[in-house]
């Protein structure tokens, strides 16, 4: 009998494919192996997802092979993933793709090679076609042109190819690339059992000999000891049957990070105890829990996240922590491989190397590693007896992932749990609307410590309103004077201090410096955004647009403007002042480079810097004792964002950088320079108020119908052609209007927001536009998403769905 498989294959379709098994390959093939598969004229890699009894089309054809020998994925972790693939709007083969290890399917291609009757030129050629050459020469196979690019970092290739084709040095012919990542295996040298030795052996023979008598097994570089080319050797023994050759597989693994200061010998006060109890029965009990750890910055969280993971190991599970990515600092690592020592623990982010990926995941599925810690992506790393997952800094924006699949960590982490039965903890000192909102509704069990560890007070914070800083210029200064006087005083003490900036959304929005009024749209409560050349103001979610008015229009002021500095321009100030000072900055231009980042800190954590100013980078998880001055040097520019979540974001940003301040035995003190020192968000950051904010932020959320009240979904629609594309959004948005005045959708309600163009209007010479789909009815806003797909899929429109978006920029 025939056996037919489902698969699916990464390509923008919803659907999957039918193939049939060849007799050959049916004892191989099962869910979450790989297949070579013929597709058109090609033939590609898919993911086989289930088995048919009967063929479902006539005209199907046979898989070529089977790409693994074991499964990438269970049953139950395809469960998973299919429906985040569903909610998400995102193909199934697509996702596939993304979730696995990258780098590792086999595709045809068009595949360059060197001719064969190339021979060397007699004049050197052009480097750029000597390095494609050498490339070539070493892949007798054939590369293709992406693998090419790749191998030579991007620089352009086209011209020197084209110039060794039509010298007929090189030729191109389809065919199956290789992938690029594979098992990494090494020979072995075995002794063979039972075996008398032979009187006559040569010195070195009988070093080795002596050397596998006593280890068992070997592999090559072991030998070099013996004989500087130990392969003749190993050939001589194995003639006398002495030895055999066998393959292993090794695996790669992330160097290790070296050591920072961390604490150890650590007895838990009795909010953490009490936490840890409560995880602790259900972790025992072994059913879906999720609970919301909130804890005020220093409480100690990572201690409780730390005790859980050890008893879901303990009793023989696996456990995943996730953390932000800018969270997984060297001194985080090294926190976590401190405490579980002789723990395999499996790194994952996206700077991890695709091999060494590639072997955590096997030896995940495999049971062989039960410890993940990493960045959004780890959360579908497979694990086949998930105890625990534990979000870290669950509020963070880095969970949502804003390309290819849209998904959110944390709301897909809560999901995973309750397919298998797993504890869930999410943990924040500043948790988001939403997870609190639900904690309060029950949904979630609170876990809270209220004080941190050893007594230590919060930070005091001071506010400074900017407005009242005002030069005879008219214009507001960078530093207050509070501030450096401030930074004075820590830099006498032989303190360090943290200076925050926000560059997000800088010069994008007006204010009068008289009443501190920023203009908002009277429909969606969200900052206009000024579109300099068109000298207007507009809302992004409505369209709403008003020409830059050159007067204030709350209080009549003339000196409407803009204010606030890079982190560069900043700098200089300081130095200016502080001419001995050792500063260093921290923002995406500094971090560029691979291990910046961890440079930077590192000499921070050693003293060797006196002020880190930053971004957003500075603001998260790090634990730095001898930091006592914390700055804001604009607390409006998260204010101001066109984004109705601005407040909480503001809240959050505060409350995060404040607590980087006095956590050692030093007191800490914040200082926020501001232009709205009233505005609640600052007001509640001030007083460490989080209950406080979240009353207050849930009425305005409750008033607006916006979320935790209602569900967003978002469509970015874009066009390579603007007056084409615009017709079409305006055909979708009608549609969409259509859709919630039928009859059906009367007890679905759907709001439509937009078209309204997007925040970038233009990118990479695509016209973009979105619409916002508002509903307390999620079924209904996954209905009309999907009748809008459908729609779009015959024109010439890009729709990129975003479900429950946290980025608006
Ligand atoms: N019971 C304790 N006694 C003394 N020190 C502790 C205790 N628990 C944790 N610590 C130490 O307190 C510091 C802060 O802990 P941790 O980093 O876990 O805080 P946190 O709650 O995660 O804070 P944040 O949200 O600001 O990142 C760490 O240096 C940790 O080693
Ligand atoms: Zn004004
Ligand atoms: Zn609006």
């Amino acid at each position: 009998m025939s056996m037919y498989v489902k698969i699916a294959i990464n390509i923008p379709t919803e659907s999957h494919f039918t193939y049939s098994v060849p007799q050959a390959l049916s004892g191989d093939a099962a869910v979450g192996k790989r297949a070579l598969v013929p597709f058109g004229a090609r033939k590609l890699t898919g993911y086989i997802i289930g088995f048919l009894s009967e063929p479902d089309f006539d005209d199907i054809r046979d898989i070529l092979d089977i790409l693994d020998s074991e499964p990438l994925f269970s049953s139950e972790d395809l469960a998973f993933y299919s429906w985040a693939s569903s909610y998400y709007h995102y193909p199934l083969g697509k996702t596939l793709h993304d979730i696995l290890p990258g780098g590792i399917d086999l595709k045809s291609d068009r595949l360059f090679k060197v001719a064969a009757g190339h021979k060397a030129p007699s004049n050197p050629l052009p480097e750029g076609q000597r390095k494609i050459l050498d490339l070539l020469g070493a892949a007798p196979k054939g590369l293709s042109l992406k693998r090419l690019r790749r191998l030579l970092s991007g620089s352009p290739i086209r011209r020197d190819l084209a110039a060794l084709l039509s010298a007929n040095r090189v030729i191109a012919e389809e065919g199956l690339e290789q992938p690029e990542i594979r098992k990494k295996t090494e020979k072995v040298i075995t002794l063979v059992a039972g075996r008398s030795v032979p009187a006559r052996l040569s010195a070195v023979q009988q070093r080795v000999l002596s050397y596998l008598q006593e280890k068992g097994t070997a592999c090559f570089p072991e030998l070099r000891p013996f004989a500087c080319n130990p392969s003749p050797v190993v050939h001589r023994l194995m003639e006398k049957g002495l030895v055999s050759l066998s393959e292993r597989e090794v695996y790669r693994s992330s160097e290790e990070s070296p050591e920072m200061s961390i604490l150890n010998d650590i007895h838990l006060n009795d909010d953490q105890a009490a936490a840890c109890g409560e995880l602790e029965s259900a972790l025992s009990s072994r059913r879906f829990k999720p609970f919301l750890l909130h804890g005020v910055t220093g409480s100690g969280k990572t201690e409780v996240y730390f005790h859980a993971i050890k008893q879901a190991l303990n009793s023989g599970g696996g456990a995943l922590y996730l953390v932000p990515e800018i969270g997984l600092t060297p001194q985080l690592l090294s926190r976590v491989r401190n405490r579980f020592q002789g723990e395999e623990i499996a790194v994952i982010h996206s700077d991890i190397a695709r091999g060494i990926r590639y072997d955590f995941w096997r030896r995940l599925q495999r049971g062989e590693i039960r410890l993940v810690v990493g960045a959004r992506s780890a959360l579908f790393a497979p694990l086949p007896n998930l105890r625990l997952i534990v979000i870290d800094e669950e509020h963070d924006s880095s969970y949502k992932q804003d390309v290819r699949m849209r998904y959110h960590a944390r709301d897909l982490a809560v999901l995973r749990a309750k397919l298998q039965n797993a504890v869930i903890v999410l943990g924040s000192a500043t948790p988001d609307m939403r997870t609190f909102y639900q904690a309060r509704q029950g949904k979630y069990d609170c876990l809270s410590l209220p004080r941190r560890v050893e007594n230590r007070p919060l930070p005091q914070v001071r506010i400074v309103d900017m407005k009242a800083e005002r030069e005879e210029t008219g214009r507001i200064p960078v530093l207050s004077r509070a501030l450096i006087t401030a930074l004075e005083e820590t830099l006498n003490d032989g303190s360090q201090a943290l200076f925050f900036l926000n560059r997000r959304g800088f010069h994008t929005f007006l204010f009068c410096p008289d009443c501190g009024t920023v203009l908002f749209c009277p429909n969606c409560a969200v900052s206009l955004t000024l579109h300099a050349e068109a000298n207007r103001l507009q809302c992004h979610y409505c369209d709403y647009a008003v020409k830059t008015p050159s007067l204030c229009p709350k209080c009549g002021g003339r000196d409407i403007q803009f204010y606030g500095a890079g982190t560069e321009r900043l700098e200089k100030e300081i130095l200016s002042h502080f001419p001995h000072i050792r500063t260093a900055r921290m923002d995406r231009d500094t971090t560029a480079r691979k291990g910046a980042h961890t440079r930077i800190l590192k000499s921070f954590d050693r003293g060797e810097i006196d002020l880190l100013i930053g971004t957003q980078m500075i603001t998260k998880g790090h634990d730095f004792h001898n930091v006592t001055l914390v700055g804001v040097i604009a607390a409006d520019t998260a204010l101001n964002l066109p984004d109705f979540r601005s407040a909480e974001k503001t809240f959050q940003l505060l409350t995060q950088v404040s607590g980087r301040g006095g956590r050692g035995r030093k007191e800490g003190q914040v200082i926020i320079q501001t232009i709205n020192p009233d505005h609640f968000a600052i007001q509640r950051a001030k007083n460490h108020d989080y209950t406080g904010f979240h009353e207050e932020e849930i009425l305005h959320r409750k008033s607006l119908g916006y979320p935790p009240f209602s569900r967003l979904i978002i469509l970015q629609l874009s066009s390579l052609n603007e007056e084409r594309g615009r017709r079409e959004v305006e055909e979708a948005g009608r549609m969409a209007r259509a859709f919630t005045r039928e009859e059906s959708s009367r007890t679905m309600p759907v709001e439509v927001i937009g078209p309204a163009e997007a925040p970038i209007a233009k990118i990479k010479g695509r016209y973009r536009w979105q619409i916002m789909l508002k509903s307390d009815n999620l079924q209904a806003l996954h209905f009309l998403t999907r009748r809008l797909l459908t729609s779009a899929a015959s024109r010439k429109l890009e729709i990129k769905v975003d479900v429950d978006p946290v980025n608006f920029m």
